[in-house]
């Protein structure tokens, strides 16, 4: 386990290079193997456009917000969880563990996890295969990528956490900034998060993945609008269109 810090990059950010071991990965791989995925139009987050899973809690991209509560973490990562609380990347336990799959040709869209509901520290574990996380700053057009390697934690607080987007893409080739090429296979990530709340205050902007200023302009006439505009159209919506009809998200 090697802890590199890159605040030089991004005030926030730290890599730890192998935070699991190889018999590690295989274990947690095989464990998520053997419960049910969500996505690709399976509830409860049908409208996910890669598969996924969650423990702790469920939430709902839908609907922007923590719907149940299932319990504590599993114990298939009570030495992940030991790890990082040991190694103080946490303020608290996490409550909140989700698992993305991405095959080739599949990313996540450059955002920021939702301030009001999950708390200061999110962390990803990188499992089977790396790749470049990309950090952007929407008002400077700051922009570094990352490489998550095999086996990683991504740490990201401060700038890293509030300021800066965080996407991976569709590629299925990327090149770092030092040259190296790194070609896409299936990666399945463990991020890790504090969910501080259940949804958004009714005065709040409402997103999911909003950047720093929206969130700070959340208390204005405009976004208060907004924000109930998007949510008499989705409520006049049934579900079953939503899911029948509706857009697969990112
Ligand atoms: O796959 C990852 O490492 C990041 C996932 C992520 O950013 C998210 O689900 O919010
Ligand atoms: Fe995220």
């Amino acid at each position: 386990m090697k802890s590199i810090d890159l605040g030089q990059d991004i005030a926030g950010l730290v890599l730890i290079t192998d935070f699991v071991t190889e018999e590690e990965e295989n274990e947690l791989i095989h464990h998520v193997n053997q419960q049910q995925w969500s996505g690709l139009g399976v509830s409860p987050n049908p409208e996910l456009k890669r598969r996924t899973q969650q423990y702790g809690h469920l939430f709902s991209y839908r609907y922007r917000k923590v719907l149940q509560e299932y319990g504590p973490l599993p114990s298939f990562v009570t030495p992940i969880v030991d790890r990082i609380m040991s190694n103080q990347l946490m303020p608290a336990s996490p409550n909140h563990l989700l698992v993305n799959e991405y095959n080739e040709g599949q990313g996540i869209m450059p955002h920021i996890d939702a301030p009001a509901l999950f708390g200061p520290a999110i962390l990803s574990l990188s499992l089977l295969s790396p790749c470049i996380m990309k950090f952007t700053q929407p008002e400077t057009g700051h922009q570094v990528d990352i490489v998550l390697p095999r086996r990683s934690m991504v740490v990201l607080t401060g700038d890293a956490r509030y300021k800066y987007k965080h996407g991976i893409s569709k590629d299925l080739e990327e090149t770092a900034t030092d040259g190296t090429v790194i070609q896409r296979a299936q990666r399945i990530s463990f991020t890790f998060r504090q969910i501080i709340a259940w949804e958004v205050p009714s005065d709040g902007c409402g997103f999911l993945s909003c950047d720093i200023k929206q969130w700070e302009s959340r208390h204005s006439r405009s976004r208060r609008l907004c924000y109930r505009r998007r949510h008499r159209r989705s409520r006049s919506k049934t579900r079953k269109e939503n899911v029948g009809h509706g857009k697969l998200k990112d």
